[in-house]
């Protein structure tokens, strides 16, 4: 199978036919004379004719034209003749937004098998109707409950229902503000393990235990914020920290009166909490300003772990003595990303700290005023969505006789439970709130990215309606994020080129000091760029987010995408991500999440992690994933980890059939949306072609995505081998018109030279900045290095001239570079 070797090859009406007339009557040698010299003519004549491309010829375009297969060209005759609104590629269905897309400068005759060789799709036996009935929402508040119900503070509760909208509690906040807010039953107060869905309102309940247990200090004469740090909030990654900072915030500001106190006295507007200063620790300034911030009193803490334990070791005037709370937030991801030992140091630190200060006071050294219930000690909250072996691990080393809080289903009264104990050895199912409708599409690999776009366009379609409705889209590497969102971003359809940009949005105002001193900072200032439009997709807006950006990128791109207060009133916007945007993240109005590349690591739990994005507190959503011809029991698979063994509950996700989706994201009667999705590829192709850079991050991306696929464990391995997988088919994915042999050739020199050396696709792609030590901390999960170590001892393995291990005889299904480069070349 290598018609992928005839793909989108232009005829330009100039290109004198191959049809050579002989000449006719006299003697053979004659005929064969002339024959020959028509035939050389035509070469030479051929030689001539400009490439269609004006765009600087890639290595890949130096190489003579391969032939036709009669099949293909006879196929693109009956598919893709262009007819009268085809120069507006594509037309746009009835419904679709105004797509308006100028009349690329292309060939007048398309030569494409976009549609032909593809294998055979049957669609597994799913519900696939539209008109399953969706269920009651499993994460809503509830209307059987009331904050005044669970003791909240009347202050805290007038905050939340006049300034946050928030009325009603959720399962989880009804099951955990009794225990977290109940007067402490001993001096040792039992640690909590919360447990629920995702979007089910963990955040609140925690936050609001916390303040209602440091209100009361604000009536002592000595308090102000040199107190220091009463609670800590670790939370994995930098958004997620700055997300719960933004909502400890908003809770903060939240003015107390004494009751009989009238709002006309002089200083009823004065905040009681002033003293109650929230503090976000994340690695973006500099250590100077941040121990300054410190020295002043911080009195509650948010913190990614690595730096927090930094500052524990490193910075004296940090006054954490007394601290009474802390809450290990989304657990799960912080023991992926390997925090078991840092959270460990944490807490020793922590110990180490309230000892000294203790023995500060009993040896009259401190100077502090007042005194303070030394006896209470600290609590600590864990919370999680899933409670793995991994998580009660982490609970067996730092909660203390815990209580095990959670809420599964909103409706029953009984199942807002706090058990005795924390459950040990339990294999519970992990299932996304009910209410989210779960599709899937079962796409051939040439089509993934024309079917990208059909679905995009079809979401955006149906949000034009409500408007500011954002879309997730996972892909799996930084390398293809990037690519995609410069594809999608740079693809003029015909327009005339855009002027490079010299910088996007990104100002400089949005990096942090230490990448404005150069220390983080390795990608050049284009590939900073935050945000994009495409002509393809009107009035929306396109952002991006992974670790490789720097900070103020990341944070500015988050920004652009959950939109300002009047998010409803905003354009419609789309996050390329990696999975670092799958844990936690609380972005208002995502009305759906895509997972065009299923997830390497993580398997069931992070698909359930990723589609928890949308359906978050009751609201609806859509999740959409796309399956390769090869992946299909993946559906089973997930459909089955998701139910889990003992549970009764049925977890379907709905087949699409890809024709469908691109006949509803490109619009036309017939088989009309084959013609449009093919003059859309030529566009992403013609773009690839455009330039070296553009090529270079095409071939980038394929080159990565490969290395990714090749990273799902080996027990998924029945399912995502990358044996499977068409590279011909996998190129045009990536808008690359060459074979895979010519990727590999054009990338520039042997293709043994310009595969990523034998480092994993994370190590050498993923998340990692260069010489940031900070994502070091942040990002080397176990399972990353025990692959890195695999990945190396096959490297020590054919150094010695061993064999290379077979494809995933290991945990992980890593491929040297010369297997890699053997499929490559099949
Ligand atoms: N009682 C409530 N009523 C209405 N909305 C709420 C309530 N509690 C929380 N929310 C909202 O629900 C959303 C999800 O909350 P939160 O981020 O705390 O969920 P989570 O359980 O931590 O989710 P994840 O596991 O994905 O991190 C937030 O936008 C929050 O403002």
């Amino acid at each position: 199978m290598d018609d992928d070797l005839v793909l989108n090859i232009a005829t330009d009406d100039h290109v004198p036919s191959k049809h050579i007339s002989g000449k006719k009557g006299g003697r053979w040698t004659e005929r064969l004379k002339v024959k020959r010299t028509l035939k050389r003519k035509v070469r030479t004549d051929e030689k001539k004719v400009p490439s269609s491309s004006s765009t600087p010829s890639t290595p890949a375009e130096d190489r003579p034209r391969k032939k036709a297969r009669v099949e293909s060209v006879q196929r693109s005759k009956d598919t893709a003749q262009p007819t009268e609104r085809s120069p507006q590629a594509p037309s746009k269905p009835s419904n679709q937004p105004k797509a308006s897309v100028p009349q690329p400068a292309r060939p007048t005759q398309i030569i494409s098998s976009l549609f032909s060789y593809n294998p055979k799709v049957d669609l597994p036996a799913s519900p696939q109707t539209n008109d399953v009935k969706p269920s009651a929402p499993s994460n809503a508040p509830l209307d059987s409950s009331t904050f005044a119900g669970l003791g909240l503070n009347p202050l805290l509760i007038s905050h939340l229902t006049g300034k946050m909208s928030i009325q009603k509690p959720t399962a989880i906040q009804r099951a955990a503000l009794p225990v977290l807010l109940s007067p402490l039953p001993s001096k040792a107060s039992r640690d909590v393990f919360l447990q629920s869905q995702t979007g089910s309102g963990k955040t609140l309940s925690y936050l609001l235990p916390i303040i209602q247990d440091l209100l009361p200090l604000s009536s002592l004469s000595y308090i102000d914020r040199s107190i220091g740090t009463l609670a800590i909030i670790i939370a994995p990654t930098r958004e997620l920290a700055k997300q719960i900072s933004d909502v400890l915030e908003a809770l903060l500001k939240m003015r107390l009166r004494a009751e009989d106190e009238s709002a006309d006295s002089a200083d009823a507007s004065a905040p009681m909490t002033r003293w109650l200063v929230s503090g976000l620790l994340i690695g973006g300034a500099t250590r100077t300003h941040e121990k300054a911030r410190l020295r002043k009193g911080l009195p509650i803490l948010v913190s990614t772990p690595g730096r927090l334990l930094d500052h524990l070791q490193n910075t004296s005037s940090f006054n954490v003595g007394k601290c009474r709370w802390l809450v290990l937030d989304e657990a799960d991801q912080l023991m992926e990303l390997g925090f078991e030992e840092t959270i460990k140091g944490i807490i020793q630190g922590l110990d180490g700290r309230r000892r000294l200060a203790q023995q500060a006071m009993a040896e009259g050294r401190s100077t502090e005023v007042g005194t303070w219930d030394w006896e209470r000690r600290r609590r600590t909250v864990l919370c999680s969505a899933t409670i793995r072996e991994d998580v009660q691990k982490l609970a067996g080393t730092t909660l203390i006789e815990p209580l095990m809080v959670k809420a599964t289903e909103a409706d029953k009264e009984e199942s807002s439970n706090a058990d005795k104990s924390l459950v040990t050895g339990a294999t519970e199912s992990f299932t996304p709130p009910s209410q989210l409708a779960q599709n899937f599409v079962t796409v051939p690999l040439k089509l993934r990215l024309v079917s990208l776009v059909a679905l995009l366009r079809k979401l955006v379609t149906e949000t034009q309606v409500r408007k500011g409705a954002k879309i997730i889209v996972f892909l799996s590497c930084t390398d293809s994020v990037d690519f995609h969102f410069n594809l999608l971003g740079g693809s003029t359809m015909g327009d005339p080129e855009p002027e490079p940009e010299a910088s996007g949005s990104d100002s400089d105002e949005n990096d942090s000091d230490e990448e404005k001193e150069g220390k983080s900072s390795e990608k050049p200032k284009q590939l900073e760029k935050v945000e994009a439009t495409c002509p393809l997709l009107p009035d929306v807006k396109i952002y991006r987010l992974h670790g490789s950006l720097t900070t103020g990128a990341r944070l500015a791109a988050l920004k652009g995408f959950a939109g300002g207060k009047k998010q409803v009133q905003e354009a419609p916007a789309v996050l390329f991500c990696t999975s670092v945007a799958s844990r936690g993240l609380d972005l208002p109005l995502v009305r759906a999440v895509v997972q065009y590349d299923l997830p390497t690591e993580g398997g069931a739990t992070e698909y359930v992690h990723r589609v928890g994005r949308t359906a978050r507190a009751g609201k609806g959503g859509e999740a959409w994933s796309f399956v390769a011809p090869s992946e299909v029991a993946w559906v089973k698979w997930v459909e089955g980890k998701m139910q889990g063994e003992e549970s009764n509950a049925t977890v379907h996700l709905r087949g699409v059939p890809v024709e469908d989706l691109l006949r509803s994201g490109f619009g036309g009667r017939g088989s009309e949306f084959e013609q449009r999705a093919t003059e859309i590829q030529l566009a992403f192709e013609r773009w690839v072609l455009r330039n070296k850079d553009n090529a270079n991050l095409a071939r980038k991306a394929f080159l990565s995505h490969m290395r990714a696929y090749s990273t799902h464990p080996s027990s998924e391995k029945h399912i995502f081998h990358i044996r499977n997988l068409h590279m011909g088919h996998l190129a045009k994915a990536f808008a690359l018109r060459d074979a895979p042999k010519a990727v590999k050739v054009a990338h520039g020199g042997s293709a043994k030279k310009n595969l990523p050396k034998t480092k994993s696709h994370r190590e050498s792609n993923k998340e990692k900045p260069a010489g940031s030590k900070e994502w070091e901390r942040d990002h080397s999960g176990d399972a990353e290095r025990r692959m890195q170590a695999v990945v190396r001892a096959q490297g020590r393995l054919t150094k010695q001239g061993g064999v290379m291990a077979s494809m995933g005889a290991s945990e992980f299904q890593i491929s040297g570079t010369a297997e890699l480069e053997k499929m490559l070349a099949r």
